[in-house]
């Protein structure tokens, strides 16, 4: 077993619970890290997409994979051998049930337990020394369609946990549990009634306003909304001042708008609870009725930031339909809404005027809306592409430089809704959708430097692919992020001028970490290429529409890597 002082607080796959991925830690820093070496490598025995980072607390690394969803515990102290690993026991069943790959976004660490959230929905505390189990309990059950793939929160004594299946028609929810016992404490769903989604129609608010009574019911035709998605599979923010806790709500279900009339309240939403209690403070509707499956669940950067000379809690949010959101994260008020994608068409702006009966609403251009076209009719040039102007994968914010580092796709669709009934743990798509970059352009992603409080890009990194790897900004004015091709590269965050690149044996699609060990900097990434954007390569799938069109989209991707499953650590030299 190996010692350390334990950390003050929860351990975190964003490295803060404000999900600003900034390292405080600067002995690599611009001028050096050009000469960062490969420290050493290790490989987690298992192929396909590795999302998420391996974790450091004290002196062990603690690595998790794609299902299985393996967790190896790594002693630093003594040349990283293995302390233990932990390995589930899942139906391999549910692997036909997860949309977009195998993935697991990772570990989390509080009070001497590893938290493990199995794609199964299996929710497992882990003594953090022996790897033995504290408690386990069921969130979903996946013969519904109930999976996941995400991370957890812990907040104070609970553990904050979402839930995967808006491609199957699951009424998504977040749960909190005990972190003691793992007892359900309270779990608020994503849409219906009040009760359920706990929600109070004169105290929860949306842009300042009382929601009002049954707003979820009362934008759904019948009870559509009992199979109406709004998965919670992206990153939660707590802001401890507050006490309020922050995530987003994915697609409603099926992605066929004309068999779900209606905004489809509160799928593609931005909420704001109080984790005591699950109470909802404030809920924000980015694509009413959305006609695109762009899943609202990307991360809330949480930022204190002077805008108009008055420093404001804010809440930064690039959401999957191309627009950067600045809300003030105590009250909800929409402060900005602005394109971080040059390529965006689907609407030409987001109406900010307090004023207007369409206050926060995106103004659509009806010629990329498929319901203008209607269903089993085609749609062409939608940018972004169902996968978005931005998928999950999360940005990091410098409070040093004042930017947001956002990994960007660049990428068009054509769209084709068609009918579909639902069946308990069937698919429940209803579109054939085709990827491809934007009309007369080849690439398909960047690294985005955007000035928040401006609302707009200051500089931009194209590249061949789109960046599905988490962001790490860091003290020594150094950005890290990964590539689909492999590489781990490192710019810098004033200028983004590239200072490093090493070419990993995969895909990149993890996020890059950093960490201290003996007085040492160490900067780690997981490749294995895989996630939507890797799926073809993944899964072996080579139809162009398989994978909701990004087997077409990412077909290069075969000629620069293969699946892997690696960890690689970097350092200066000694
Ligand atoms: O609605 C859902 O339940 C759901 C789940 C997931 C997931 O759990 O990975 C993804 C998506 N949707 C999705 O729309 C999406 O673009 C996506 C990308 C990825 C990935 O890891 O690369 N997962 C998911």
């Amino acid at each position: 077993e190996a010692a350390g002082t334990p950390p003050a607080g929860p351990v975190l796959q964003t490295v803060d619970a404000a999900n600003t991925r900034y390292s405080p830690l600067d002995a690599i820093t611009a001028g050096n890290v050009g000469r960062l070496q490969v420290a050493w490598t290790f490989s987690t025995g298992i192929l396909r997409g590795h999302e998420g980072a391996p974790l450091v607390v004290g002196s062990v690394m603690y690595v998790h994979t794609p299902f299985p969803n393996v967790v190896t515990a790594l002693d630093l102290d003594h040349d990283g051998r293995i302390l233990w690993r932990y390995e589930p026991k899942q139906d391999a069943s549910v692997v036909a049930m997860l949309c977009c790959d195998t993935v697991n976004r990772g570990l989390a660490y509080a009070d001497g337990a590893i938290l493990l959230h199995q794609a199964d929905t299996t929710l497992v505390s882990l003594d953090a020394r022996t790897g033995r189990v504290n408690w386990a309990v069921k969130n979903g059950d996946p013969a519904r369609g109930e999976t996941n793939t995400a991370t957890v929160l812990p907040v104070k004594d609970k553990i904050l946990v979402g839930i995967s299946g808006g491609e199957f028609g699951v009424r998504c929810h977040l749960t909190a549990y005990d972190a003691r016992s793992g007892r359900r404490l309270w779990r608020a769903y994503s849409m219906g009634p009040d009760a359920d989604m706990l929600v109070d129609p004169q105290t929860t608010t949306t842009l300042g306003r009382p929601v009002g009574r049954d707003s979820s019911l009362a934008s759904w035709e019948g009870d559509q909304w009992k199979t109406g998605g709004g998965c919670t599979w992206g990153w939660y923010a707590y802001d401890p001042k507050l006490n309020l806790m922050y995530y987003g709500t994915g697609n409603p279900s099926t992605w066929n708008p004309a068999q779900r009339p209606g905004d489809n309240r509160w799928a593609q939403s931005i909420v704001a609870r109080d984790p005591d209690t699950g109470r909802a403070r404030w809920l924000y509707q980015m694509t009413p009725h959305d006609q695109w499956d762009y899943d609202g669940v990307n991360e809330m950067i949480l930022t204190d930031q002077t805008v108009d000379g008055r420093t404001r809690p804010l809440l930064t949010h690039f959401d999957r339909n191309g627009f950067a959101y600045t809300l003030d994260r105590a009250t909800g008020e929409l402060l900005g809404a602005e394109k971080f994608d040059p390529a965006v068409n689907w609407a030409t702006r987001i109406d900010l005027d307090p004023a207007s009966k369409t206050y926060g609403r995106p103004v659509l251009d009806p010629r990329y809306a498929p319901e203008t076209a209607g269903e089993d009719e085609t749609t062409a040039g939608i940018c972004p592409g169902a996968i978005g102007a931005k998928n999950q994968q999360p940005a990091a914010y410098s409070p040093k430089t004042h930017l947001f580092y956002v990994p960007t796709n660049h990428i068009c669709m054509t769209y084709e809704p068609f009918r579909v009934t639902y069946a308990l743990g069937v698919p429940y798509v209803g579109a054939t959708v085709g990827l491809e970059p934007p009309p007369g352009e080849t690439r398909t992603g960047a690294l985005t430097a955007w000035d928040g409080v401006r609302g707009r890009s200051v500089w931009s990194i194209p590249e061949p692919f789109s960046v599905w790897s988490g962001v790490l900004a860091t003290a020594g004015d150094v950005v890290f992020y990964g590539t689909l091709e492999g590489y781990l590269k490192a710019v810098d965050a004033r200028t983004g001028r590239e200072l490093y690149r090493f070419k990993t044996p995969s895909g990149i699609v993890g996020n890059v970490t950093t960490y201290t060990h003996g007085g040492r900097q160490y900067v780690a990434v997981l490749s294995g290429v895989g996630g939507w954007a890797g799926i073809g390569l993944a899964a072996g799938l080579t139809d162009p529409h398989d994978g909701a069109g990004a087997v077409g989209g990412y077909a290069a991707l075969s000629s620069y890597t293969a699946l892997g499953g690696q960890l690689t650590v970097f350092a200066l030299p000694e």
